[in-house]
């Protein structure tokens, strides 16, 4: 069990900014965030009752995504906020598609838990005068970042730090979770019965039918009251999510039609993952003065 840090070192092949490392030596297991967004571009997992075989990695990053703080990490956990997609909102207007957690340059807190069971560290981001500059609101994030043997679990707290009556604002948050997978077989569910928004059809929303829900082809879908808990399942592998706090989980593949359009993700990077995004996409929550509020994410390595 240890956190450390691993400054401007080299991993997977490219100069990186600040990162942090969390390892379970005995277990194998082990996490890598960058400060830059609070990215985990790594998460190595022995599957759940396979310690022998050796750990995974579980999470997909581009290997043309920029590890260098000059733009989002194509890959890993990039953390959504405050608003998902393109800006609908006037006060989001000055900031690029999924607002600026995840290409700001967050601070290391505390670590809060470092036993045989897991070790668990907290980043946080908080207004800068740059920051102010495109979103002038009495916000604060708090990102835990826990690893166990089998198990990666990221928790996001958004504060409203002004004093009673002050200001509330609207938010939306997401974590981007690139799931290491095999696309073409990729089944998530249980999303059946449930009102997407079809982003790909131009945001019309549909109503899920199939119990298996795959990503073969371009699929950018918001699934909307959500239930929390997803079996993610392909040839040879598989993941279970558990969210708590967040309504909605998107599910995203650009598959060859998309993906070849995107700079920085690399040749037929869509054939080895699929995003599936616990958040709040489809509504805004309110925090007023003083109030805080929370979403979690928990993977489990199968
Ligand atoms: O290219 P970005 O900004 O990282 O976004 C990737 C995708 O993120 C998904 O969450 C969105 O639903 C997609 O519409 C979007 O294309």
């Amino acid at each position: 069990m240890s956190a450390r840090w691993v400054p401007t070192e080299r991993l997977f092949g490219m100069k990186i900014i600040s990162a942090v490392l969390c390892a379970l030596d005995d277990k194998g297991a082990s996490v890598t965030a960058l400060l830059y967004g609070a990215t985990v571009i790594s998460w190595k997992s022995p599957s759940e009752g396979r310690d022998d075989a050796p750990p995974k990695e579980r999470l997909f990053v581009s290997s043309k995504a920029a590890l260098d703080g000059s733009k989002p990490v194509r890959g890993g956990i990039p953390v959504v906020f405050p608003f998902f997609g393109p800006a609908t909102r006037p006060e989001h207007s000055k900031m690029g598609q999924h607002g600026f957690a995840r290409s700001s340059q967050w601070h290391y807190v505390a670590t809060v838990l470092d036993s045989d069971a897991g070790v668990s560290v907290q980043l946080g981001l908080k207004p800068t005068p740059e920051i102010d500059a495109l979103y002038a609101f009495p916000w604060a994030l708090t990102y835990t970042i826990t690893l166990a043997a089998h198990q990666l679990t990221t928790d996001i707290a958004v504060k409203n730090t002004s004093a009673t009556g002050g200001a509330s604002f609207d938010f939306q948050a997401l974590l981007h979770t690139y799931i290491a997978a095999h696309a073409a077989s990729v089944s998530v569910s249980p999303l059946t019965g449930l009102t997407y928004i079809d982003k790909v059809a131009g945001g019309g929303e549909r109503t899920e039918s199939r119990e298996l829900v795959d990503v073969r082809s371009f699929t950018d879908s918001v699934y909307k009251g959500a239930g929390g808990r997803y079996s993610v399942r392909w040839e040879g592998g598989g993941v279970d999510v558990r969210a708590n706090g967040f309504g909605d989980v998107v599910v995203w593949n650009p598959n060859k039609e998309a993906g070849s359009k995107i700079g920085d993700m690399e040749d037929g990077g869509w054939d080895k993952f699929v995003c599936v995004e616990p958040g709040t996409a489809s509504y805004w929550v309110t925090l007023g003065a003083g109030e805080e509020w929370k979403g979690q994410q928990v993977i489990s390595a199968l």
